[in-house]
């Protein structure tokens, strides 16, 4: 970990090294610190250029140091804030050659140089927020005045990562290159050596503001707010950039500094900081049987086929064209295939105007065609198939009994099921080892998620063909035993049981909603429940035979085999109530597929009704209790998923729910979130809310977390070694 110097005529080029991604780690500061004296005070040395080793500037200061710094000691120690001072007010020219990433920490020290000159194909942005902190090395104090405060408020407070071509136009970088950037910096530093440095001090400039810059920063905090419900560091960004508008860059800094260690070591950055090496983590996979992301060999996937064009294949043909790979789309009848073909048209339309948009018009590459068919014939040169019919066992299984005989040896068969096993479905095939759960989350070609079960006899080869299908689709995909409901929807039955009963006993969607989305939830889980649809659950359990024809006569109304049930979504259902799909569900809509929902009167009068018939008396729920009601019973779920081996650890849950189930990021996950809030807090409540509620066993406390607990609640990342998962299948 250094920074290295070497001179190339009367310019002295440092580059930064520590691998895998350069980050500024207090070592590489220093080291930093020391090559910038030596060489602004060396008079052999005209010039100086910036860059980072192995074509990456820097993806920004080193993470993993965090947790082990604290800010009341390290205080007094050198910053890259001091860095970047000192390079800023060299009086040779110092020009940042910004290749593959400068991201966070590395682009703040890129604004710091006098001249910046970036790769055609390198990324940069301010990323901090994501990691619930701010640019706290001068960054915003820096881009506004560079870029203008609109365009810098933009990329400060969403993180946004802008491609170099974008940030040329934007004013960030000085100019593209499509040869070596570091060259090409060499080359305008020896040019500049010599011409006044003054007004390429960012610190110097004056900030441009426009007029109305104050109800700009206050809408900003009311837009953020809604956007990202309860996170901290996006509301003190805008306070931060406030600060370069009303104060001399010297006082903006300090004020940066101070609101950069009001977040540095809060909750809400270390669960984003978890949130980020847990996504890293999950790409780690392994199974039982020694095979893992190294040893294996994914294979490329050229072309690929979506069987169904219902809302989930259209989604999953979109995002798998975006990712230039040729695309076959097959539906059964004519009328399916037009109407499914019209409809990725159309979302191809939209994903291109924003690609052009985002990109500015600057050329890029194209997205993989997509074939529309009836022909099952036409899946004879597929790479890879992912059939996404609708939920159910006899057409799945028919579907790849008949794949087994078309796709070309070799070929990868993926079924699109939040549930279904995986392993009947490949026993119909003559190549189990070929067949995986894809379970892609809607609308699929904008949802992060992919979770991919792995089957009995899935081989290495596919889980690491499909992980890294994932990667390119810009997913973030988890490796998950095969089991009912798999992971996310597991715990999700419980949440969203748990919630039903509140209406039961005299809460509104609305109330119950609310805590959920000041949680952080983008929505509570009737809002949601109403954008999914509420006939999907309805469908399975009349599959099950929890409602419907099957449902066995004289089963008590509000009871199933014993446990408590609660035929609320059933009878909405019945009513033809599926949600924004039919403009009524928990909330009614302005029009069919409607996204704004408004209190139903229809629905508070049927509660009311239903309460009255079956005698409930209203109980008394606090809005603290109504998010442990909620939320526990899913963290237990998460417990005994891990205590089945159904997912490899706490992070892969995490990762499931902070990028499947819109749980709040700036707290981490749910098991995150379990270990913040102390295990025996969940432990006690569920054990009082068992106590009282016999007849619901999804709030009998599971058995690792009462282990956990007796051991003293060990720190999460400790969960998997003090357990050693005994059961674990993956
Ligand atoms: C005064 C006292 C107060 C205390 C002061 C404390 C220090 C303060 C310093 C001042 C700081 C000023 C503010 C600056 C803050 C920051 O810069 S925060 C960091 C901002 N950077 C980012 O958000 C970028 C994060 N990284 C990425 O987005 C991606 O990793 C990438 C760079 C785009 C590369 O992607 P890819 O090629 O897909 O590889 P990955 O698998 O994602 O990563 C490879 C490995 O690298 C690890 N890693 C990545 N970035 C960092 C990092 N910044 N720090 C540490 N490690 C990083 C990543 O975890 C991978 O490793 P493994 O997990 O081991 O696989």
């Amino acid at each position: 970990m250094a920074a290295l110097k070497h001179i190339v005529g009367s310019v002295a080029v440092i580059t930064i090294r520590n691998p895998p991604v350069n980050a500024l780690s207090p070592q590489v500061q220093v080291s930093l610190m020391e090559v910038l004296k030596d060489v602004t005070l060396d008079p052999s040395v005209k010039a100086i250029v910036l860059c980072g080793e192995n074509g990456k500037f820097s993806g920004g200061a080193d993470i993993r140091t965090f947790s082990k710094t604290d800010p009341k000691t390290d205080i007094k120690r050198m910053s890259l804030d001091d860095v970047n001072s000192v390079a800023e007010r060299s009086r040779k020219p110092v020009v940042a050659a910004v290749e593959g990433v400068a991201l966070g920490g590395g682009l703040e020290l890129a604004l710091a140089c006098h001249y910046r000159i970036a790769h055609v194909k390198a990324r940069v942005g301010l990323t901090e927020v994501l990691l619930g902190l701010l640019p706290g090395a001068g960054g915003t104090q820096r881009l506004p005045r560079l870029i203008g405060v609109p365009a810098a408020l933009d990329m400060i407070t969403t993180g946004k990562i802008v491609p170099a071509p974008v940030a040329v136009k934007l004013g960030i970088v000085d100019s593209v290159t499509e040869g070596s950037a570091v060259e090409e910096a060499i080359h305008l530093a020896q040019k500049v050596v010599g011409q006044p440095l003054e007004s390429r001090r960012i610190c110097s400039k004056p900030i441009q503001c426009p007029p109305n810059v104050d109800s700009l920063l206050n809408d900003a905090k009311v837009k953020l707010k809604k956007q990202f419900r309860g996170a901290e560091s996006h509301q003190v960004c805008v306070e931060a950039i406030r600060a370069a508008v009303q104060l001399p860059f010297a006082e903006g800094i300090v004020k940066e500094r101070e609101l950069f260690l009001s977040l540095f070591n809060s909750d809400q950055a270390k669960a984003c900081q978890y949130a980020f090496f847990a996504e890293r983590s999950v790409a780690k996979w392994t199974t039982p049987s020694g095979a893992n992301w190294k040893s294996a060999s994914p294979q490329t996937i050229r072309t690929a086929a979506v069987i169904g064009l219902g809302t989930m294949g259209q989604g999953i043909a979109v995002s798998l064209a975006k990712a230039q790979i040729q695309v076959i789309a097959v539906e059964q009848d004519e009328q399916q295939l037009e109407k499914g073909s019209k409809a990725v048209t159309a979302i191809l339309e939209r994903e291109t105007l924003k690609k052009q948009q985002f990109e500015l018009a600057h050329k890029s590459d194209s997205f993989g065609s997509v074939t529309f068919t009836l022909d099952f014939n036409a899946l004879k040169n597929a790479d890879l198939v992912i059939e996404a019919v609708y939920e159910n066992m006899a057409l799945k299984k028919e579907i790849f009994q008949r794949l087994s005989s078309i796709c070309k040896p070799g070929a990868f068969l993926c079924t699109n099921t939040s549930g279904l096993d995986i392993d009947e479905i490949a026993s119909v095939t003559d190549r189990p080892h070929l067949v995986i759960g894809t379970h892609f989350f809607s609308p699929a070609h904008l949802m992060k998620l992919l979770e991919v079960v792995r089957g009995y006899h899935s081989s290495s080869t596919i889980i690491s063909t499909v992980m890294n299908l994932s990667k390119v689709l810009n997913k973030v995909g988890v490796v998950v035993d095969n089991c009912p409901l798999f992971v996310g929807n597991r715990l999700l039955l419980p949440y969203i049981n748990q919630a039903v009963f509140l209406l039961e006993d005299g809460r509104t969607p609305e109330e119950v909603d609310q805590v959920l989305e000041e949680f952080g939830y983008a929505m509570g889980p009737f809002r949601m429940s109403d954008l999914a649809g509420l006939d999907i659950g309805w469908r399975s359990r009349m599959e099950f035979g929890l409602t419907g024809p099957k449902l066995l006569p004289g089963a008590p109304v509000r009871q199933r085999e014993g446990k408590r049930y609660s035929p609320l979504p059933d009878i909405l259902c019945e009513e033809g109530r599926f949600g924004q799909k039919s403009g009524k569900g928990w909330y009614q809509y302005e029009t069919v597929g409607g996204r704004n929902a408004a209190r139903d009167p229809w629905v508070h009068n049927f509660l009311h009704e239903y309460r009255r018939a079956h005698a409930i008396k209203q109980k008394n729920v606090s809005q603290g209790e109504i998010l442990e009601w909620c939320l526990y019973p899913l963290i237990n779920e998460g417990f005994k998923v891990l205590e089945d081996g159904i997912a490899s650890g706490p992070e892969d849950i995490d990762v499931i729910y902070n990028n499947g189930y819109g749980w709040p990021r700036h707290k981490g996950g749910p098991m995150f979130y379990a270990s913040m809030i102390g295990l025996p807090r969940v432990l006690v409540k569920l054990e009082e809310f068992y106590k009282n509620n016999p007849d619901i066993p999804s709030l009998k406390p599971s058995n690792l977390l009462k282990a956990l607990v007796k051991q003293g609640s060990p720190p999460l990342k400790e969960w998997r070694s003090q357990l050693g998962y005994p059961n674990s299948r993956l």
